[in-house]
């Protein structure tokens, strides 16, 4: 599903030629730090956050090098972000350590990259990393950081990836996003798949595609999400954690659209690279409860896939909004999939995918916000 392509879209003069450079170099850069660090896990790197989900030395080496990166890359463009992680925990007593250690992370990587003269100081690494409390919204330009998405997967040794994305006008308009674990192949001049390595970045500028190529530095190739019209051949992607999405509802979606593939479950915003480069049909992910989305965990993901000739939909079949601050305010539910099979999707067994997910949430007795609208469809929906 990919064909090489020449020039890259970077050098092919398009709009935001110069933020999509520094956004691939920043990812790329990062993905170094991350690599090291998975390779040689030490129990200390690892906090549980307010929220109660992990973050490690990696979440934060890898913001703090994105905003360095971005901001020596492009120092005349003003600066806001809006990002996964925040200094209040490493500020606390007890974190100096940790704090240490990432330090020194983040140098040791600029100086093997070479590409900077900068050394940073703690307090700069608290700085740099406060650099991603912007709200976002609208209006201006804003860059959207998930620095390590997939944390579990990453402390597991499994998939992760550093989404990057810009935001303009309240429209994403590019993204990159760093999958190192992900197997990249790569296509000679006759289309002819060779060698696969490990590493992949993928990323996309509006109204000019999406393209893939080696983390390790490769000619990038232009990808397209499958063909695929009729369920039965296709199969799907689901999150890893039993806990971020309901496999019940997602085993009996599957199974009214006949899909015959066991669920292909991987951590990460990779899902979406996965579905962009055709390796799969459909990224579907239907929350449990009232979970905010972040915009962090779709923005990268959600235009490389688009851009790929895909569709992102919530599951009222909306596009999905990145305008309304760090959260999406979506209807319960996120699929990703070709045009061929989205309203399929979209319409599972003749009714709307929002009452399928209706169903749990409803047993549930748990009526939040978050599934007040499923609830709706779903006594507004009457059995044929
Ligand atoms: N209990 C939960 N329910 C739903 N989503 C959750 C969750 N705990 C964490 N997440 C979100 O799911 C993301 C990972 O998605 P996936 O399941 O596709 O790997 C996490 O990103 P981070 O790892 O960046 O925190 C986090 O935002
Ligand atoms: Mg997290
Ligand atoms: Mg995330
Ligand atoms: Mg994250």
């Amino acid at each position: 599903m990919s064909e090489l392509l020449s020039p890259p879209p970077a050098a092919a003069g398009n709009q935001y030629g110069a933020e999509h450079a520094a956004a691939k170099k920043a990812v790329a850069l990062a993905a170094r730090l991350c690599k090291k660090v998975q390779q040689d896990l030490l129990k200390l790197d690892v906090q549980t956050k307010a929220d109660r989900t992990p973050v490690t030395v990696a979440d934060y080496g890898s913001q703090v090098l994105v905003s360095v990166v971005l901001k020596m890359e492009l120092p005349s463009n003003p600066f806001s972000m809006v990002a996964e992680e925040d200094s209040e925990d490493l500020r606390k007593d007890g974190a100096q350590e940790m704090l240490g250690h990432i330090t020194k992370l983040v140098n040791e990587t600029i100086i093997n990259d070479g590409s900077y003269s900068i050394t940073l100081s703690k307090e700069d690494v608290l700085v740099a990393i406060d650099c991603g409390k912007s709200e976002g919204g609208p209006s201006g330009r804003h860059w959207i950081l998930d620095p390590i998405d997939g944390t579990k997967g990453f402390i597991r040794g499994d998939q992760y990836a550093i989404g990057l994305a810009l935001l303009d006008e309240g429209k994403v308009v590019l993204g990159a996003m760093a999958c190192p674990n992900l197997p990249f192949k790569s296509i000679d001049h006759n289309g002819v798949s060779s060698g696969d390595q490990v590493g992949a970045l993928f990323s996309a500028t509006i109204g000019c595609g999406s393209t893939v190529e080696s983390l390790e530095g490769s000619q990038p190739q232009k990808i397209n999400v499958c063909s695929i019209s009729n369920p039965v051949d296709a199969s799907f992607f689901e999150s890893y954690e039993r806990k971020h999405c309901m496999r019940d509802c997602t085993s009996s979606i599957a199974e009214k659209l006949g899909i015959q593939a066991p669920p292909v479950r991987i951590d990460s915003q990779a899902k979406y690279g996965a579905v962009a480069q055709g390796d799969g049909a459909i990224y579907w992910r239907f929350p449990h409860k009232r979970s905010k989305e972040a915009v962090w965990d779709h923005a990268a993901g959600s235009i490389i896939v688009t851009e790929a000739g895909g569709l992102v939909k919530d599951a009222s079949g909306n596009d999905l909004d990145f305008s309304k601050g760090r959260y999406l305010d979506r209807d319960a539910g996120i699929i990703a999939t070709n045009k061929y099979l989205m309203p399929l999707v979209m319409s599972s067994d003749g009714r709307p995918v929002g009452v399928l997910i209706a169903q749990p949430l409803l047993r549930q007795k748990k009526i939040t916000g978050a599934s007040k609208t499923a609830a709706k469809l779903s006594a507004a929906w009457k059995s044929p």
